[in-house]
């Protein structure tokens, strides 16, 4: 029955325009029960990070078997660093019926997008290009360089918009959650996700009947 598995929901979009604060707004309360999904990465613990919760911390030679063993959904490299989604996970929650949330970057999303196309894919887009450089340079992460090539692959992404189900712009982060949250929720009203259901119910009773 297609309603009874969960929804893949794949938030992206320009860093710095504010995946991680949506993403943590949304887990913040978490009503519709979302599970999220885990990903690996070689890159450094930060301060207040939990290994299993925020990433899976591993080694390169760790990720690289990771995906000797077909163990990702996608991964990418990005700024140095490996970033892949454990592919398990995803299915087993999937299964259970859980929507299943992956905050990744674009060149990411779109493997996912070729590998799952029934996903949901949202694309988290700034107010301005202005806007996205305060944001970037606010986090006071990078030095004048980085924060130029960060500008310089924005725009890259924001071309890669089209490919994607909708776009959320993060003008106010309460906003931004709740179209995020107004999406999903959609979704599941839409015809093609319940009909088998419906006509399964249908079925049942009139048998009852017989
Ligand atoms: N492709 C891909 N990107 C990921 C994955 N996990 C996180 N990312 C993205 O990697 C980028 C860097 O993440 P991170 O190092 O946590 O830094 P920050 O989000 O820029 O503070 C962000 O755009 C994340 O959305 C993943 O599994 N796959
Ligand atoms: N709606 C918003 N309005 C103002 N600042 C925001 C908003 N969303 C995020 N930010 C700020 O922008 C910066 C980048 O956000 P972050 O979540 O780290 O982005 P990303 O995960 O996309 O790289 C952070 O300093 C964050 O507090």
């Amino acid at each position: 029955m297609s309603d009874t598995r969960g929804l893949l929901i794949v938030l992206s979009g320009p860093s710095g325009v504010g995946k991680g604060t949506v993403r943590a707004a949304i887990f913040k309360n978490n009503i519709y029960n979302y599970v999220y999904s885990v990903s690996a990465t070689t890159r450094q613990m930060r301060p207040g990070e939990v290994d299993g919760v925020d990433y899976y911390f591993t080694s390169r030679e760790e990720f690289e078997q990771l995906i000797e063993e077909d163990a990702l959904l996608e991964h990418a490299e990005y700024v140095g660093n490996y970033y892949g989604t454990p592919i398990k996970a995803i299915e087993d929650n999937l299964s259970k019926g859980y929507d299943v949330f992956l905050e990744i970057e674009v060149q990411g999303a779109m493997k996912v997008r070729e590998r799952m196309p029934d996903g949901i894919f949202i694309f988290l887009a700034p107010p301005n290009l202005n806007e996205l450089e305060s944001r970037i340079t606010g986090r006071g992460t990078d030095n004048q360089e980085i924060i130029y090539e960060r500008m310089q692959k924005a725009r890259e992404e924001i071309e890669m918009m089209k490919h994607y189900d909708y776009v959320v712009v993060n003008d106010e982060v309460d906003c931004a959650v709740n179209k995020v949250n107004g999406i999903i929720q959609s979704e599941h009203l839409k015809v093609s996700r319940v009909v088998d259901q419906i006509k399964l119910q249908i079925h049942n009773y009139f048998q009852k009947g017989e």
